[in-house]
């Protein structure tokens, strides 16, 4: 019987349960920052991503498995490999970037498009806030045509990942839809 409860337990509030969830993006946008300062809380020094970078990061009794994979336009064909069994994708746009947003815009709906990807939950980071001239969220959001998706659960939120602003409020948005998605 505690076996019983603590095996429905576990499923309601998803304890042990292993959510994979993407960083995807442009090279540049500030993904592998974002990945860095939501595990250790801290600004590391990157280089571009050659690959990936994958961590575990404990949230709200959640295991999330996180992929940042690079966005160099090489390397963003290589992002399909990934698909399968991901709970959220977290797209990364740099809000300084007005001459490649057209392009970031392309490649999220190219990337949406996917089969793998149907339920899968969007939560866009609007990033670099901090610096003068950024486009807002709702400038971002008008950009990448949010507002065309369909039986989707997407957000976006103006974030630094720099000033460490923005990052839990997306996630914090991100979990519930997953955790509502679990329990329907
Ligand atoms: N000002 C500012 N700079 C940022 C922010 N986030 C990231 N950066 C800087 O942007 C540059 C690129 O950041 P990365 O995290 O390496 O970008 P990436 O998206 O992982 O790039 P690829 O690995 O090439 O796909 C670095 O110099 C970061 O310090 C931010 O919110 N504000
Ligand atoms: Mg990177």
């Amino acid at each position: 019987m505690g076996q019983i409860f603590s095996g429905m337990f576990s499923k309601l509030w998803g304890i042990n349960k292993e959510i994979r969830i993407l960083i995807l993006g442009l090279d540049g946008a500030g993904k592998t920052t974002i990945l860095y300062r939501l595990q250790l809380g801290e600004v590391i020094k990157t280089k571009p991503t050659i690959g990936f970078n994958v961590e575990t990061l404990s949230y709200k009794n959640l295991k999330l498995n996180v992929w940042d994979l690079g966005g160099q336009t090489s390397i963003r064909p290589y992002w399909r490999c990934y698909y399968s069994n991901t709970a959220a994708v977290i797209f990364v746009v740099d809000s300084t970037d007005k001459d490649r947003v057209e392009t970031a815009s392309k490649e999220l709906h190219l990337m949406l498009r996917e089969e793998e990807l149907q339920e899968s939950a969007l939560l866009v980071f609007a990033n670099k806030q901090d610096q003068p001239g950024a486009m807002t969220a709702a400038e971002v959001s008008k950009s990448l045509n949010l507002t065309e998706l369909k039986d989707r659960s997407w957000s976006i939120v103006a974030s630094s990942a720099i000033k460490g602003e923005g990052l839990t409020e997306g996630l914090d948005w991100l979990i519930d839809v997953i955790k509502d998605e679990q329990l329907s």
